[in-house]
């Protein structure tokens, strides 16, 4: 395209204008390079540029706005050949056709816009073409295979399209699409389905790729980023009737950096739950290339990138690996690794973390550890990235550092939309958006007109205008654009309720890479291997202060009894309970930024669940066998086991059990939580509660409201198997009427099948809290 001449069509003829000649304006007025007469059309309506990435066209500020693909645009890059409308939307109007030509220039053709998208109905298509080219063009045989495999009639090199992805059918009836069975999914005019008719017009969907029926043909078009945001009357309100954003339109060309900034609690962050479709807004609609967002969300979500105020990274690993991890979950199995990994080197070089590649995530600066988290997002190559306050806690060098990074990755064919709390750096941004308070915008255009609107002589004044006066701003603000045509309806927002989409994968192949995930972080934080095997040595150097050496057989005395063998049980099941429920308590709250983020990405709870009790259940069963180990060391062991070949072993087990019991009782409060420093007294809390209610530092059998109580508790249960293994019943001091120890294996086995029932019972109420957590909530 570099080099290339432009070619601007009207209704009186062709023009032919070349890079060397200046800024070529449009309009009515006679001093225009281009006069069209017509009441519609600004006296300078729009000027086309060459820059040195290419043509460009920019609308002037028109009163009735320029148009392309039916979006309102107010830059628009002419890589492509287009058509654009001035002065109406549709209708008759005033038609340019652009087409770059000479040097690399791609052929013109041009379609007719038809009426807005519907999901399900045959329109999508047209409307999604207009003025575009495809690249490439089919027909369909008797059975037509698409996918990313060589061997398929239409190849679609794209990672998220599955090697042999669906099937095109000609029967007597028409095309008919069948999903072979992909976790990819197919999508029909932004629906998934596994199987559908197709009609004139249908707009399929595969990972990037789209094609568009048109009879027995499909033509192809590439999702290359170059995407226009149309965000038409978007309204939320709370129950309550509160409103959080009111009637916030604007439009963004292709390629194009927004920043939206605004006071504390203005709405930014209810905005980006809009315009993401997290949390979509009650009235207006979210335009995507001219495909209404919330009705296709469930294709057009895959090619939005967010990246959350909070990192969504595990700062424990190097930045290479915790991009692998990120890959395996986010692309389908049947992606290699290989071709994973050389995605993940191009996003590294993309965001340049090539020197930072292999250091741990923990040791980057600030700057450096936002472009992870962009790179992260980018592995699937959205066309969309929404960032919310990327440069927070960032210093001014920083935060420009990040700024610029996202200039470059617009320039590279993006929209990017950042909201942030920082001005400084708001010139490399091609719009800005400034809400005020109630959700309204106060303005929107380029960031060098920003201080002059507002009369300011610095930013800070411009936030503190509109914090003191937001009506007066949204009043000045509306009264410089034109107002859309409406149907004097109310519009209504088409949006569905956020739902998680199905995973990428098999929930056991996400199992296999979560539970991998964990270890390595577990792993990798050094400090945190430590504590997890300290904590048990230190509670079993306690077991050593408890006085006596009898252990478990029978005591040296005249009464043949002693305190010592349910003390040690005590401290047993005790520090069981202590060190499984800190294993817990911190693990699901400090994720769970990146919780949220992959269950929207697909993540499946029940594996995510699934990989921390298996990693947890290694971990406990270490802790368990050197509490033991260690603790019981020079005491004598109980003569006989119940159930299992040897005493000592059904100590680690029982031990083991308990807290894995108290692991998953730690996670379900961790899903409750929502910082890490509330589990502190909590996890207190019910350590003492099991100290109380365990049967073992007084009798809980007869006095009845504690007695239930005690049932619910783990360590009434974990104790009770404990004591059943030693027959404590004949070496405590006090003769106990606990029929739940008696020295039987049928009593060891029940008070184990219960703690195991109790197990499952807080792992599934544990997977019921994470519900929680939903994308949207
Ligand atoms: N569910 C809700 N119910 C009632 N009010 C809400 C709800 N969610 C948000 N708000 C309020 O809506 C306003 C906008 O919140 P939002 O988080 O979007 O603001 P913000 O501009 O992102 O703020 P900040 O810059 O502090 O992050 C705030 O006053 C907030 O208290």
């Amino acid at each position: 395209m570099t080099g290339a001449a432009l070619l601007i069509g009207t209704q009186d003829g062709e023009r032919r204008i070349t890079p060397e000649e200046a800024v070529l304006r449009i309009g009515r007025d006679p001093l225009c390079r281009i006069v069209v007469d017509d009441p519609r059309v600004s006296r300078e309506h729009v000027e086309v540029e060459y820059l040195p990435d290419g043509w460009r066209l920019r609308d002037l500020g028109s009163r009735n706005g320029t148009y392309a693909a039916g979006v309102r645009v107010d830059e628009l890059d002419l890589a492509r050949p287009c058509q654009v409308r001035l002065g109406a939307a549709d209708g008759p109007s005033v038609t340019l056709r652009l087409e770059p030509v000479g040097a690399g220039a791609l052929p013109m053709t041009v379609a007719a816009a038809a009426g807005p998208a519907r999901p399900g109905s045959a329109a999508s298509g047209s409307r999604f073409e207009a003025g575009r080219m495809p690249s490439a063009t089919y027909r369909a045989a008797r059975r037509t295979r698409i996918g990313r495999a060589p061997d398929n009639d239409i190849v679609l090199d794209d990672l998220q399209v599955s090697r042999y992805h669906a099937e095109l059918l000609d029967t007597p009836g028409g095309l008919k699409l069948v999903d072979l069975g992909t976790h990819n999914g197919t999508f029909v005019n932004g629906r998934r389905l596994s199987e559908a008719d197709l009609r004139p017009g249908d707009l399929l969907s595969f990972g990037r790729h789209q094609l568009v029926v048109d009879g027995t043909q499909l033509r192809e078009y590439v999702d290359t980023g170059r995407v226009s945001l149309d965000v038409d009357g978007l309204g939320v309100t709370v129950s309550g009737g509160k409103r959080l954003l009111d009637n916030v339109s604007f439009a963004l060309g292709e390629c194009s950096l927004l920043a939206v900034v605004g006071p504390s609690g203005a709405g930014k962050s209810t905005l980006l739950g809009a315009l993401t479709g997290y949390r979509p807004a009650n009235e207006g609609a979210v335009s995507y290339q001219g495909r209404d967002l919330y009705a296709e969300y469930d294709d057009l979500r895959q090619r939005i990138g967010l990246v959350p105020q909070d990192d969504i990274l595990h700062s424990a690993l190097t930045v290479r690996r915790a991009l692998r991890y990120a890959a395996a979950l986010r692309f389908g199995s049947d992606v290699t690794a290989v071709e994973r990994e050389r995605r993940i080197e191009e996003v590294i070089a993309q965001l340049g973390l090539a020197g930072q590649a292999d250091q741990r995530i923990d040791t980057l600066s600030g700057g450096q550890r936002k472009r992870t988290s962009v790179a992260l997002e980018l592995l699937t190559e959205p066309s969309l990235l929404f960032l919310d306050e990327p440069t927070s806690g960032l210093d001014p060098a920083l935060d420009r550092d990040v700024m610029v990074s996202l200039r470059d990755l617009a320039d590279r064919g993006r929209t990017v939309v950042v909201v942030t709390h920082s001005p400084l750096h708001l010139n490399v941004c091609d719009r800005v958006l400034v809400l005020g308070r109630g959700g309204r915008v106060a303005y929107f255009g380029p960031p060098g007109d920003l201080l002059r609107f507002f009369g300011a002589d610095e930013y800070a004044d411009v936030f503190k205008r509109v914090y003191d006066d937001p009506d007066d701003w949204a009043a000045r603000h509306a009264a410089t654009v034109t107002p859309r045509p409406t149907s004097g309806e109310q519009a209504v927002s088409s949006a569905q309720p956020t739902e998680a989409p199905p995973p990428r994968q098999s929930r056991l192949r996400q199992l296999v890479i979560l539970t991998r995930r964990m270890a390595a972080v577990t792993l990798a934080d050094r400090m945190y291997a430590v504590l997890l095997l300290g904590l048990p040595l230190g509670l079993a150097a306690l077991l050593h202060v408890i006085p006596g050496d009898d252990g478990f057989a029978e005591p040296d005395n005249p009464l043949g009894r002693s305190a010592e063998a349910s003390q040690l049980l005590v401290v047993l099941v005790i520090g069981a309970v202590f060190f499984g429920l800190a294993g817990g308590v911190r693990e699901l709250v400090r994720e769970r930024p990146i919780y949220r983020r992959e269950r929207a990405v697909g993540l499946a709870p029940g594996a995510y669940l699934g990989s921390k009790l298996l990693v947890f259940a290694v971990v406990n069963g270490a802790q368990a066998a050197l509490f033991v180990a260690v603790g019981l060391a020079g005491r004598t062991q109980a003569e006989d086991a119940l159930a299992l070949p040897w005493p000592l072993l059904e100590s680690v087990v029982v031990v083991w059990v308990t807290a894995l019991v108290a692991t998953v009782t730690g996670l379900l409060v961790s899903a409750y939580v929502s910082t890490g420093e509330q589990t502190m007294p909590i996890l207190v809390g019910l350590v003492m509660a099991q100290l109380v209610l365990c049967g073992g530092l007084f009798e809980v059998v007869g006095r009845q409201g504690v007695e239930y109580l005690s049932w619910l508790a783990p360590s009434r249960w974990g104790y009770a198997a404990a004591a059943a293994s030693v027959d404590l019943r004949s070496l405590a001091l006090d003769p106990s009427a606990d029929a739940l120890w008696n020295h039987t294996a049928g009593a060891w086995w029940w008070a184990m099948g219960v703690l195991a029932l109790q197990g499952v019972v807080v792992t599934g109420a544990t997977r019921w809290a994470l519900r929680r957590h939903e994308p949207g909530r």
